[in-house]
């Protein structure tokens, strides 16, 4: 069984993804790591995040394991973990134009593809281009504004310049951000996270 949770930046993804995982006893899998890892070598080795030739290069050289486990995920490149690194607010400024190279989409599809099932899948096309066939979809949305006071509470940053990041993310992942025609659209605005968890399992459990 695959269930895919996709939307937009901060709508919840991850969060929802861990709950729902943790309740069923499956583990989740966070597809944006996989692009924030590219774009956090990409910047340390100093790299064009516009070129996908050197990018993949590097990749190719330093292999990326990404490890779901139902408790967070967890991303490493040998062994030096990644993990904590890959949330900082320059990986989440260089990220889309990464995750716009068909060449390294397909470098994260081929990874998500091979894991055993059961698993749930977040990020933004999970129910869409990679895992088309899975038996349940959601996606996550909110006002931008909502996604930016809730993610203030995790960063340094000012409400309105969260804000503005987000939108913007959103604009350049505008591409993969359009919901499964089969998948539940969720506004997770007036919810909390527990009743988004509920909600999802009831569905899945139906
Ligand atoms: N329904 C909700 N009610 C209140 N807070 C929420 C809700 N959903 C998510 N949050 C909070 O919003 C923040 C962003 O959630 P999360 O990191 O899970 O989003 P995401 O979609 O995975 O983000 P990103 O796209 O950047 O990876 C977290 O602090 C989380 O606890
Ligand atoms: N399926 C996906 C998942 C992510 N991306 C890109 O990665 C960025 C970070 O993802 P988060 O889920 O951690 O926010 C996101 O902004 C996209 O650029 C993607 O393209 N497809």
């Amino acid at each position: 069984m695959i269930v895919t949770i996709d939307g937009v930046a901060a709508s919840g993804k991850s969060s929802v993804s861990g709950g729902v995982a943790r309740a069923l006893g499956i583990p989740y899998v966070s597809s944006g790591l996989l692009y924030r890892a590219a774009t956090l070598l990409g910047l340390d080795a100093g790299l064009d995040l516009g070129d996908p030739g050197a990018l993949l290069a590097h990749l190719s050289s330093h292999p990326v394991r990404l490890e779901p486990l139902a408790e967070g995920n967890r991303v490493w490149r040998a062994d030096r973990e990644l993990t904590d690194d890959l949330h900082s607010t320059r990986v989440d400024k260089g990220v889309s134009v990464v995750a716009a190279h068909p060449q390294v989409r397909a470098w994260v599809d081929d990874q998500l593809r091979a894991l055993p099932e059961p698993f749930v899948a977040e990020g933004r096309d999970m129910g869409t281009a990679v895992f088309p066939h899975a038996q349940h979809k959601f996606y996550l949305t909110a006002s931008a504004r909502i996604r930016a006071e809730r993610r203030a509470k995790e960063r340094p940053d000012d409400i309105p310049d969260i804000e503005a990041a987000l939108i913007r993310r959103d604009e350049l992942d505008a591409n993969q951000i359009a919901p499964a025609a089969d998948a539940q659209v969720l506004d997770t605005g007036p919810m909390t996270l527990d009743e988004v968890i509920t909600t999802i399992l009831r569905a899945v459990r139906a």
